[in-house]
């Protein structure tokens, strides 16, 4: 079926990249629906006020409850059942559960994402305690560092997401090999990959590539697999399984 989208942000223009290219064009075959509400539509003084200082003192502003539940309840309006079948509530925040490939295949096989990005200081919690009495909520973490808002993380979840919605990527198969897919290359990055011209400035293909000998080749993509596992992310080595390689050794 097809996957709705739902962001409310006080930067819509931000979310403009869900309009053009994989997006764009699962948006056109109705494999999606993304629909972007500005939080300040909201609002109903001068200033179009959407946060404030926290109580307890500290830097920075906390976001309103008032406006988000207005959103909330207004985009939530179109009818949903608070089942499997009904909505999400995704908040971005730094202090969210890391945003992997199981998660993104998780929110894919869900019909209706809500966004929140906020600002970096976040929501006032009692939004979230709210609309955890009638939906999933999930507050995700895009990475160990920290943005201004989560905005940009909105466009790295629901383009990981849309990738796995059937008919979205080209070729179907593609994320199956992905670094982070279950089986023999399960938890390893990938390694280096090359294409035509076969010689580009005196660089030329490693000769197992050219060899046509399909289990050598597997078996030397494991290796630079390996490779760069051990060298960028040494914490995914002790989760592979060397064992499920071999097996395959063997048989060649
Ligand atoms: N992973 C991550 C999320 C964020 C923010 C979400 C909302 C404001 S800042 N920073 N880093």
């Amino acid at each position: 079926g097809t996957l709705r989208v739902d962001v409310v942000t006080i930067f819509p223009e931000y979310l403009e990249p869900l309009n053009v290219s994989l997006v764009g064009k699962a948006r056109a075959r109705g494999q999606l629906n993304v629909h972007v509400h500005d939080l300040r539509e909201w609002t109903y003084d001068r200033h179009n006020t959407v946060d404030d200082t926290p109580y307890g003192g500290g830097p920075g502003m906390v976001m309103k409850t008032e406006p988000w539940g207005d959103a909330l309840d207004s985009v939530l309006a179109d009818g949903y059942e608070t089942d499997a079948h009904g909505p999400a509530l995704i908040v971005p925040t730094p202090s969210g559960r890391p945003f992997t490939q199981e998660l993104a295949v998780e929110l894919s096989e869900r019909p209706w994402l809500v966004f929140t990005p906020a600002r970096y200081e976040g929501i006032d919690r009692r939004v979230i305690d709210e609309y955890a009495t009638r939906m999933p909520v999930y507050e995700v973490s895009i990475g160990d560092y920290v943005l201004a808002g989560g905005e940009a993380a909105v466009l790295v979840i629901t383009e990981a997401v849309a990738r796995l919605l059937p008919g979205v990527l080209g070729n179907a198969e593609s994320h199956r090999d992905d670094s982070f897919a279950p089986g023999a290359m399960a938890n390893l990055l990938e390694g280096p990959v090359y294409t035509k011209p076969p010689a580009w400035r005196d660089r030329e293909i490693p000769e197992v590539l050219l060899s046509g000998h399909h289990g050598r080749i597997a078996r030397w993509r494991r290796d630079e697999a390996l490779k760069r596992t051990t060298a960028n992310r040494p914490d995914l080595i002790e989760r592979c399984d060397p064992s499920a390689f071999d097996k395959k050794d063997r048989e060649m």
